[in-house]
């Protein structure tokens, strides 16, 4: 059978994988807080883990993989949103709102992850279906003695649980000294983190031992990987950006709910996706979505050859021409690979590469020893969820010949040196730019390339 390795944050190290039970492999990831459309960032677990999935898939074969992906659907921002429609007039009471806003962000969400050709994992849990998993961990642990109750919240007590920080690596000290923690006049000590909290009485609120209120975000996770996967899994999956404290306090709570297990025996963290070397985010503002892109003409086959370009371990930048370069290459497969019957079996070479942590760069690059060989090339695409049916066949467009274009701008710039005025080609330049495509002036002559977001209906008319 293939040796798989992943990079395990919880050992810092490439570890073989070996599976609890290979005919029943478990892998869980930390899915979205579904308040609105995703944006790329977003976008890269998704990739990264269908990758992982599919090569599961292969290997211990597709009855034999279990992957669960949840969906965050009570938080504040969610309430947010359904508090703005209902202020802006919006008909139906909060309540209906939210749950509008979190099925049309849902809907959303699936749309945009399968254009990126990302299947949909097994088991989709919503937080909200599982709030009596929730209660029943928060009261395991007060029993425990790892939480308490307080002015109708509960808090984790993190000294109770010796081996907080394993996973990030750093101490409680550390992370009080680190971090802005909330002191809280019914926290017994800074760290502790909430498990429940009262509600509103006009927001989502759910009755427990502790009154009326809601669950904490971590315990979330905790729970629904327990009910849907046991207390002990294989992988446990999500970008850094969530190792701590998310993490770290899933770990907390699932081994002290349940020390029988051991819960996740390999985390697989994704690097950030950036933007001019900090983290795409909705809190800097510095995002795009998925749909942004989609809508400019972007495929979403491109979009997901981009983002394996590099290592999942490796923070990453979008650009037009790392897009523009993949479309490039995708045309070229799949006009060889069209009408042609994928081989039985992937290249070896192609699943050795992500075998080893991965390695989807290396992967691609045998694909790119594999074009004499379109069976082979397109079985071993598929392996990587590139070259599918189902993604449409959107390189079938024929690419716009701009050379008349490129006549006339070149036109307008000789006529520009003679008379000195360059408006005429700054105006015409503009409008190419406008219409998605690549200008490239130079003393050898003009090129035009239809880039990323190129749409030949803006094209300016050639007068
Ligand atoms: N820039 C990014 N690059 C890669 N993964 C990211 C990035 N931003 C968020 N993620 C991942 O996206 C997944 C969904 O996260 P979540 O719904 O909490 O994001 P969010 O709160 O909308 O994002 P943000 O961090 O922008 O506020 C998580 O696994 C998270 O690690
Ligand atoms: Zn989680």
């Amino acid at each position: 059978m293939t040796e798989i390795r992943l990079h395990n944050t919880k050992t810092r190290s490439k570890q073989v994988f070996t599976p609890i039970d290979p005919k029943d492999v478990r892998m869980y990831l930390c899915g979205p807080t579904v308040y609105d459309r995703a944006h790329l960032g977003n976008a890269r677990p998704v990739v990264v883990f269908d990758v992982l999935y599919r090569l599961l898939r292969l290997v211990y074969g597709e009855e034999c993989v279990t992957y669960v992906r949840n969906f965050t659907d009570v938080d504040d921002k969610i309430n947010a949103t359904a508090k703005a429609r209902k202020d802006a007039g919006a008909p139906g009471t909060l309540e209906d709102l939210i749950h509008e806003r979190t099925q049309e962000t849902i809907a959303w969400y699936h749309e945009d992850m399968d254009a990126l050709g990302a299947m949909r994992p097994d088991r989709e849990p919503r937080a909200t279906a599982y709030i009596g998993a929730m209660i029943a961990m928060i009261e395991r642990l007060i029993l425990a003695g790892h939480a308490y109750a307080r002015e109708g919240h509960v808090l984790f007590r993190v000294r109770s649980y010796s081996d907080y920080g394993k996973l990030s690596g750093r101490t409680v000290d550390d992370m009080i000294a680190g971090a802005r923690v909330e002191v809280a006049p019914f926290k017994e000590d800074p760290m502790d983190f909430v498990l429940w909290k009262p509600s509103d009485a006009d927001l989502p609120g759910w009755d427990s031992p502790w009154g009326r209120g809601r669950p904490g975000w971590h315990i979330e996770c905790s729970a629904m990987s327990y009910e849907l996967l046991g207390d002990t899994f294989d992988i446990h999956g999500g970008g850094i950006d969530l190792q701590f404290p998310h993490h770290e306090n899933e770990i907390a709570q699932s081994c002290c709910a349940h020390p029988e297990g051991s819960f996740a025996n390999y985390w697989v963290h994704n690097e950030m996706l950036q933007v001019e070397g900090k983290k795409m985010s909705k809190s800097l503002g510095n995002f795009f979505t998925v749909r942004d892109l989609l809508n400019k003409g972007v495929p979403g086959e491109v979009i997901r050859f981009v983002f394996m370009q590099t290592h999942y371990t490796r923070p990453m930048d979008w650009t037009a021409e790392k897009a523009q370069q993949a479309e490039g290459v995708l045309r070229k497969w799949r006009a060889l690979t069209g009408d042609v019957t994928p081989a039985a079996e992937p290249a070896p070479a192609v699943i050795a590469a992500l075998s080893d942590d991965l390695n989807t760069a290396g992967a691609i690059a045998e694909l790119h020893a594999l074009t004499g060989d379109p069976a082979l090339l397109k079985a071993s695409a598929q392996m990587l969820g590139l070259l599918l049916d189902e993604m449409g066949d959107w390189a079938a467009a024929p690419e716009a010949d701009l050379s008349a274009h490129a006549d006339r701008l070149a036109a307008l710039r000789t006529a520009a040196m003679a008379n000195k005025d360059f408006a005429p080609v700054d105006a015409f330049k503009a409008a190419l730019v406008a219409a998605g495509v690549e200008v490239r002036m130079s003393k050898a002559g003009v090129e035009l390339l239809p880039g990323a977001g190129f749409d030949a209906a803006l094209l300016p008319a050639l007068g």
